[in-house]
């Protein structure tokens, strides 16, 4: 019997790699080498869309009939405005398109020595991902870029790429390609894939495909866990992190790091829970931004929802919804995180209240 979903983890791998590529090209090339001013955010921009480019002209080719929900969109690339930026994207992407095939690479996907595309190919394949999202049929999600802001510092991003269907991940994929192959060697090689397919368990691979290792979170142990958290205060509540930590007993420090990656190390073992609670600003969160990484936690072993305990449904449209926040833990840590995510919300309403 033949696994399910084999074509599609095969492409997702392919896809991500090549986009990663791209975007440790980018970072070398004009944010390593180049004196930028500070909050010039060009080089992520022109990284963000072609690697979506990337990302949904492999797609085209291989499944035409699939709806993306991306990040991105090239409507500002389309316009007068947009000529400089367009021009390199166009030459970034066909320079990643066309780089030789690699450990599962096929060439139909669109990919190898001959697969440059036209500016309105490269255009268009930005704007497949447009697709509004929804709670019935196939349908894939892409973050080209996310961590944006880990990305410029040359810390922790990932490239994100998921299959959906009817609302639920199928496959994940989170490339990151600042990350060490060896978490107990953090100087040592850097450049991890983690792939998850429903029902398959996950795995972390190098990012040319080789060496891939099966996932499994370690049983809950009090002594050892922490939180992943984001680096950025306005993405997620630190203070309330906080409050839960003291109410678990937790004495260790949270590592904070940006994007995706917090779930590909929770995954393997790291901190205990990655922890995304509100900050009370209205943000919707986006479904690009934990798809992927959602089902290679609970492929090795976690559980993954909301604040208030209720899994993250993705068939609501392009974002999650109204933001009750996201808990990812080890599976037998859940329950007693739950109850001190709940604790500290309820303190927190009761100070708002009387204030
Ligand atoms: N206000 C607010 N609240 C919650 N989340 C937000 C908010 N604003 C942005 N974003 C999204 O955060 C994504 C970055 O992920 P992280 O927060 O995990 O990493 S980071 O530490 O902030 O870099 C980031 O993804 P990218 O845009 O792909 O970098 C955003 O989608
Ligand atoms: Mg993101
Ligand atoms: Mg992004
Ligand atoms: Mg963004």
């Amino acid at each position: 019997m033949s696994l399910a979903f084999t074509t599609e983890k095969q492409l997702a791998i392919s896809a991500v790699r090549r986009a990663c590529s791209l975007t440790s090209s980018v970072f070398n090339k004009l944010v390593k080498n180049e004196t930028l001013t500070k909050g010039d955010k060009s080089p992520v921009t022109v990284a963000d869309y072609s690697a979506q480019a990337i990302i949904g002209s492999i797609l085209q080719r291989a499944f035409p009939q699939d709806p993306i929900v991306g990040e991105e969109d090239a409507a500002e690339l389309r316009s007068e405005s947009g000529a400089t930026i367009r021009d390199r994207i166009v030459s970034l992407t066909n320079e990643a398109l066309v780089g030789d095939l690699g450990l599962g690479d096929i060439a139909e996907w669109g990919i190898g020595p001959g697969s440059e595309q036209t500016p309105g190919q490269i255009l268009d394949a930005i704007d497949r991902g447009n697709y509004e999202g929804g709670r019935t049929g196939r349908m894939w999600t892409v973050d080209p870029i996310d961590g944006t802001k880990g990305f410029l510092r040359g810390e922790q991003y990932a490239v994100c790429l998921a299959l959906l269907v009817d609302a639920e991940v199928q496959v994940g994929v989170l490339g990151c390609p600042n990350l060490p192959v060896d978490p107990s060697n953090p100087d040592g090689d850097k450049g991890c894939l983690f792939v998850a397919v429903r029902g398959q368990g996950a795995q972390q691979m190098k990012l040319s495909g080789a060496d891939p290792t099966p996932l499994s979170m370690p049983p809950y142990a009090p002594s050892t866990f922490n939180f992943l958290e984001s680096v950025e205060a306005a993405h997620s509540s630190h203070s309330t992190n906080d409050k839960i930590s003291k109410l678990m007993g937790i004495t260790r420090p949270p590592i904070r790091m940006d994007s995706q990656a917090k779930y590909a190390c929770l995954a393997r073992g790291d901190g205990g829970a990655y922890m995304r609670m509100p900050t009370g600003v209205g943000y919707r969160e986006k479904i690009w931004d934990h798809a992927a990484g959602s089902l290679i936690v609970e492929e090795s072993g976690g559980i993954v929802t909301d604040s208030r305990g209720q899994q993250l449904d993705f068939g609501l449209g392009r974002t999650l919804g109204e933001n009750h926040g996201v808990i990812a833990c080890i599976k037998d840590a859940h329950a007693k995180l739950l109850q001190a995510v709940q604790q500290a919300v309820a303190d927190e309403a009761s100070v708002q209240s009387k204030a």
